[in-house]
């Protein structure tokens, strides 16, 4: 889209050619030398991929996009190239993903508005970190420049920390009783649609960062067995220790408001407050697709979109977030071509 050449390749041809096939570039081999490698692998196989690129002179500049940065680099350190090698790489990281795999769930905006850390080192060449920078642009992502262990200390507090949560939580219907799966909500969906992830790709990076990892996951030990004693005094018969408990929890719950307002909105700025428009829509192919031409066509932007799915039923909700002053406009062009707005 930005008029970039793009060549593809996967160790599963099949992939490249799917991703091509999507508009993604070219799976055909690039002729010379390309002005910036990407290797976008499982962390396990960044370091050879790299390595490997490098000696067959693929490129001017290499760089990964792994969710973890320390253990590639020290890897690649250790594989013995020559320093003129090294200092043509630089380490990023996207902090934007999918719960899916492969390129089927890729989507073009995938990095628009969200932070882009790269890890430049002194011996960084000016040239590579400037194509990494025009990367970053062209993806219209926002640049965050970080060292390696310091960006594997923040993701373990931002990502992969709270990745084990989602799945803990989500480990516990595995055998739950059907007549409670059916009633699951909003909130259970937002909390643990993370753990859908591809576990390889979960055990890499979590093996790439755990002490991290564990260290915080131990502070959430600590708070659970607090928040677990606060209950149990709510159990019981003593009005003391009924009013000890209410602390307890009213602790936790003000402690988690107080960390989710520090959570920046789309931009990377505090959360804007949008407006809600919420459409019903039925459980057919392209019935997005008409809500977003219809938004378009009444001139309105859509900020941010949520999805509703009500279990074992053909419907759902689709709430649009919009600017304060276009929700009414939107509302009404809606209703006008025949969608059922929920109030
Ligand atoms: N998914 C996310 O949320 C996310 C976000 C930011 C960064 N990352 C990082 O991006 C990288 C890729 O993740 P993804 O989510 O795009 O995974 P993905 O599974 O969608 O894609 C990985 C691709 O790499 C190919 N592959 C695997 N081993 C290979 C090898 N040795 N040589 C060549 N190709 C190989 C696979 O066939 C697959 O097509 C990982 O390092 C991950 O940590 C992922
Ligand atoms: O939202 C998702 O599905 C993600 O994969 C997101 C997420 C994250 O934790 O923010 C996961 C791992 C990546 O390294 C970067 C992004």
């Amino acid at each position: 889209a930005r008029g970039v050449t793009v060549h593809l390749r996967d160790h599963d041809p099949e992939q490249a050619r799917t991703a091509a096939v999507l508009g993604a570039g070219t799976d055909e081999e690039p002729e010379g030398p390309v002005d910036l490698v990407i290797v976008a692998v499982p962390p396990a196989h960044v370091a050879a991929g790299l390595a490997d690129a490098m000696r067959r002179g693929l490129g001017r500049g290499y760089l990964d996009v792994a969710s973890v940065k320390g253990g590639p680099r020290r890897e690649l350190e250790a594989l013995g190239l020559d320093p003129a090698h090294l200092s043509r790489y630089i380490g990023t990281h996207p902090m934007s993903g999918r719960e899916k795999s492969g390129p089927l769930a890729a989507t073009g905006d995938l990095f628009e508005g969200r932070p882009w850390v790269l890890t430049p080192t002194r011996d960084t060449d000016t040239e590579v970190l400037n194509l990494a920078l025009e990367l970053v642009s062209h993806c219209r992502a926002v640049p965050v420049v970080m060292d390696a262990d310091g960006h594997d200390r923040a993701v373990a507090l931002v990502s992969h920390m709270p990745h084990l949560v989602s799945n803990l939580v989500a480990a516990r219907l595995e055998h739950a009783e059907e007549a409670a799966v059916r009633l699951c909500g909003q909130g259970i969906r937002d909390v643990t649609r993370i753990a859908a992830s591809d576990p390889g790709m979960w055990i890499d990076i979590l093996s790439a960062n755990p002490g991290p990892v564990a260290d915080l996951l131990s502070e959430v030990a600590t708070d659970l067995d607090e928040t677990v004693r606060a209950l149990r005094a709510l159990q019981s018969s003593d009005e003391a220790k009924r009013r000890e408990g209410v602390h307890g929890i009213q602790d936790v719950l003000r402690r988690g408001n107080a960390g989710q307002v520090r959570v920046p909105g789309k931009h990377g700025s505090a959360p804007r407050a949008y407006e809600t428009v919420a459409v019903l829509i039925s459980d057919q192919p392209g019935q997005l697709a008409r809500i977003f031409a219809d938004a378009g066509m009444a001139g309105v932007n859509i900020e941010d979109v949520r999805i509703e799915h009500a279990t074992g039923q053909q419907a759902g909700l689709v709430q649009l977030m919009v600017e304060q002053k276009a929700a009414p406009v939107l509302s009404a062009a809606l209703r006008e071509r025949g969608w059922t707005i929920r109030q």
